[in-house]
């Protein structure tokens, strides 16, 4: 199948193949502005000796993820200069000829390297394509990259480094918003071998936007996702029933919530719905973090959680909990709700 990239360059498009046109929600979305403030979490003063300082940022974190599942980080240390450089390499990949970019797949039976072109969703009654290009590849416990553009794995290996440490830094403060000890969640996810993985969406602009879906609602399932986009929007979250699409804040690492804290959390804070769209003018890239745990963890509500409520969710092993969502078919019950207990 040609890549959606290589689709709207063969032609002038004005309208899209059918294969693409998306089961139409109504669903409009509503444009955050100042009357609804996106949660904002400094991450600096995590790390503040001002313990009023820090007391308050656990408490935004807690609320962030109880109200949202969402929240941007800002002053989180990572360069400009390296998710900048990271943004050309992906480009430069994607610009690489379409032979050349799949000669990059493996098949590793563990950590596979994708690359995906007008992704498909297969549905026992209906097939659509995501006019979404992408390449995935696990960056941790072991490292796999493509090695060309030729800076490419150095980026990446720097990025995953420094995403890892932020993801442990932000999970010591959502342990602690829980009122578990700081470093619960680092130990019961075991996360010195944690899973994660690194994603390059590439949505190229769409003649009909709104008949089309970059990626459609599901939740992440791992801890905590980390998203950059090139200066062009399109992710949305679903909050309070509504859809919500979501501008950033210059310089800032948008975060969201994803099945195993809600699963470790007793519920308390939901893995967030979101989704990616479209629009006609600009090709949109998203890099994306995904930040699970080790994949022989067996996940489980934290069990000082469970002094006050029983647990809401049964036990899994998070490798079998990836390999369960990735099989399952868009009409499936999601894998969070079959695990839960009540
Ligand atoms: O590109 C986006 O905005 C969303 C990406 C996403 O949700 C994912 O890769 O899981
Ligand atoms: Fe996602």
């Amino acid at each position: 199948m040609a890549s959606v990239k290589t689709l709207v360059q063969s032609e002038n498009l004005k309208s899209i193949p059918s294969d693409y046109a998306h089961f139409k929600d109504n669903e409009k979305s509503i444009v955050a502005g100042p009357e609804v403030s996106l949660p904002v979490i400094d991450f600096s003063l995590l790390s503040s000796a001002n313990p009023d300082d820090r007391a308050k940022v656990i408490e935004d974190l807690g609320k962030a993820c109880e109200e949202w599942g969402f929240f941007m980080v800002i002053n989180h240390g990572i360069p400009e200069n390296l998710t900048n450089a990271l943004f050309d390499v992906c480009n430069e990949f994607f610009d690489m000829p379409e032979e050349e970019k799949l000669q990059f797949e493996t098949k590793h039976p563990l950590y596979p390297v994708m690359v995906r072109s007008g992704t498909v969703c297969n549905d026992s009654n209906q097939k659509a394509l995501f006019w979404r290009d992408y390449l995935r590849f696990f960056v941790h416990p072991e490292f796999h990259c493509p090695n060309k553009p030729k800076e490419f794995s150095d980026l990446v290996l720097e990025y995953s480094l420094r995403t890892r440490d932020l993801a442990r830094k932000l999970l010591g403060g959502i342990s602690e918003s829980l009122g578990l000890e700081e470093d619960y969640i680092e130990k019961a996810t075991e996360l010195d071998s944690s899973m994660q993985i690194f994603a390059a969406n590439y949505y190229p602009p769409c003649p009909q936007p709104d008949l089309a879906i970059g990626i459609p609602p599901h939740t992440d399932p791992g801890l905590l996702t980390f998203l950059l986009q090139n200066g062009v929007g399109g992710l949305e979250i679903k909050h309070d029933g509504k859809w919500f699409h979501l501008d950033a804040i210059p310089g800032s690492i948008f975060v969201n919530t994803a099945d195993q804290l809600e699963i470790i959390s007793n519920g308390k804070y939901k893995s967030v719905w979101h989704r990616a769209v479209l629009n006609n003018k600009k090709t949109r890239i998203s890099l994306v973090v995904a930040n699970g745990p080790s994949p022989d963890t067996i996940v489980t509500p934290a069990s000082p959680l469970l002094r006050e409520n029983p647990p809401a969710y049964g036990p899994m092993k998070y490798r079998e909990y990836v390999e369960v969502q990735r099989s399952s078919r868009l009409n499936q019950k999601p894998t969070l709700d079959q695990l839960k207990l009540h």
